[in-house]
């Protein structure tokens, strides 16, 4: 564990290095720079020949909600880098260097919505870390429901079946799980443990809750924000541990039984960055109006610049968009995008792990009660298979659910298709001020209220 704790670091470091400057992200595989001149953005892109093409693209808007410019700003099927530690940062935290963690890599999968993919986002140490917390803690029955729907019949309303959870929350000292080499203090998912930690009050106090890379893409995405947070006064406390992160709702563990799933929906309340991980390498999450037409290889010839950047498709106007995003159905925006939402022979995004992509051929989408009227759920039995997304463990994906206007973007609507073998997953969701009032929970909030009153 010792050894995730300090790749968490060195990650959540060199990613804080990275919202600093632009060089701190590297050109990868693919050779992909892209730099910003003016208003255009200029993509030069060179592949295996050693001529290279350069075009411009017009700069998209500032989107207050939106990925950071580093990822908005990368093309689909296209991918960048995690770098190491600046040399300086390494002189500064010794103990965040580690020559073996080579970073995590991030791939745009869609632009419309946008959804990425985050290689190698979880050591597997992570991985375990999590899996066994969540099981020492006990996970219970998730049974969302839509619409607030009376008694507990499993038809009634019930959006997500088989599905077990727990949350992980590092303010919560009483329900630590003790670590077995007696170090004390909770170290789930990679978090920063201080050095010293002989189980003092400050313990789990202000620790990365999610593995550096997926913080990086929550960090990155808040730093270039104008978004408000709750608590200002938090902010300048962080402002000397750039590398921990703290804006985040605690970390869910989700497990699926076979036959599990869950509905079609939108991650709402005001979460507008998703980062979920998935743990055991079961994948089946699918995105019906994912615009991708790359399956984040490097090499795929396919996936080549602006495809689907600029696809020009509507999700059903916006009067629609505006509708569903104040509190409207979203099964209804479904039915209604149908009708014009989706790219030709593209049929959204689908996630696939070990289970193999055979494994939905068969399978249908969780159909509830309330939304049985769709009659297109079963989309994803048509889905390009250049949009087939293999994940492995420790793979994750990040979304951002809202718009530039701060309404639901209901193109990331997603659902888990029904799985063919136990699923598990680690959700991570950022939550903006602006969009829900006060930033997280009342206790963590309160909680650090209390933290920066102890060390201010
Ligand atoms: O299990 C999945 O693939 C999706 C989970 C999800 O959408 C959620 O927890 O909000
Ligand atoms: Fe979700």
């Amino acid at each position: 564990m010792k050894n995730s704790l300090v790749k968490a670091a060195a990650a959540a470091s060199l990613l804080s290095q990275s919202r600093r400057s632009a060089a701190s992200f590297s050109p990868r595989a693919r050779r992909t720079t892209i730099a910003t001149a003016g208003r255009r953005t200029i993509v030069a892109s060179s592949s295996s020949s050693s001529s290279s093409s350069s075009r411009v693209l017009p700069a998209p808007p500032f989107h207050p909600l939106g990925p950071p410019w580093y990822l908005s700003e990368l093309s689909v099927g296209c991918t960048t880098r995690c770098r190491l530690p600046s040399t300086s940062t390494a002189a500064a935290h010794p103990s965040v260097v580690d020559d073996d963690y080579d970073g995590a890599t991030i791939t745009r999968l869609s632009s419309m919505p946008d959804v990425f993919l985050v290689r190698d986002a979880m050591s597997s140490s992570d991985v375990a870390t999590l899996m066994d917390g969540a099981n020492r803690r006990g996970m219970k029955v998730a049974g969302i429901r839509r619409g607030g729907g009376g008694d507990d019949d499993e038809n009634n309303n019930v959006v997500r079946r088989g599905s077990y959870l727990t949350w992980i929350d590092p303010f919560d000292f009483d329900s630590s799980v003790d670590d077995d080499d007696g170090g004390g203090g909770p170290s789930y998912c990679g978090g920063f443990a201080p050095e010293d930690d002989g189980g003092g009050d400050d313990r789990g106090m202000m620790t990365t809750t999610v593995p550096a890379p997926l913080a990086s893409v929550a960090w990155d995405a808040m730093s270039t924000s104008r978004l408000r947070f709750s608590h200002d006064a938090m902010n300048d406390a962080m402002n000397d541990r750039r590398d921990l992160i703290a804006r985040a709702e605690d970390v869910q563990v989700a497990r699926y039984d076979p036959g599990g799933g869950y509905d079609y929906h939108h991650d709402g309340y005001g979460r507008y960055l998703t980062v979920l991980t998935y743990l055991n390498g079961v994948g089946g999450t699918y995105f019906p109006y994912g615009d991708g037409d790359g399956d984040g290889d490097d090499d795929d010839e396919n996936d080549d610049q602006a495809d689907g950047i600029d696809g020009g498709r509507g999700i059903g106007g916006e009067e629609s968009n505006r509708r569903c995003a104040s509190g409207g159905d979203d099964v209804a925006l479904l039915t209604t995008a149908t009708s014009g939402g989706f790219v030709d022979e593209k049929r959204g995004i689908l996630i696939v792990g070990k289970e193999g992509s055979d494994a939905y051929t068969t399978s249908t989408n969780f159909q509830s009660p309330s939304s049985s009227s769709v009659d297109r759920r079963d989309h994803h039995l048509a889905v390009h298979p250049k949009n087939i997304v293999n994940i492995r463990p420790g793979d994750a994906i990040a979304f951002y659910n809202y718009d530039i206007d701060g309404a639901r973007d209901m193109r990331t609507l997603h659902c888990s298709l029904t799985v063919p073998e136990e699923k598990w997953i680690a959700t991570c969701w950022f939550r903006s001020e602006d969009l829900t009032g006060p930033f997280g929970s009342l206790k963590k909030a309160r909680m650090m209220d209390e933290w920066i009153a102890k060390t201010s």
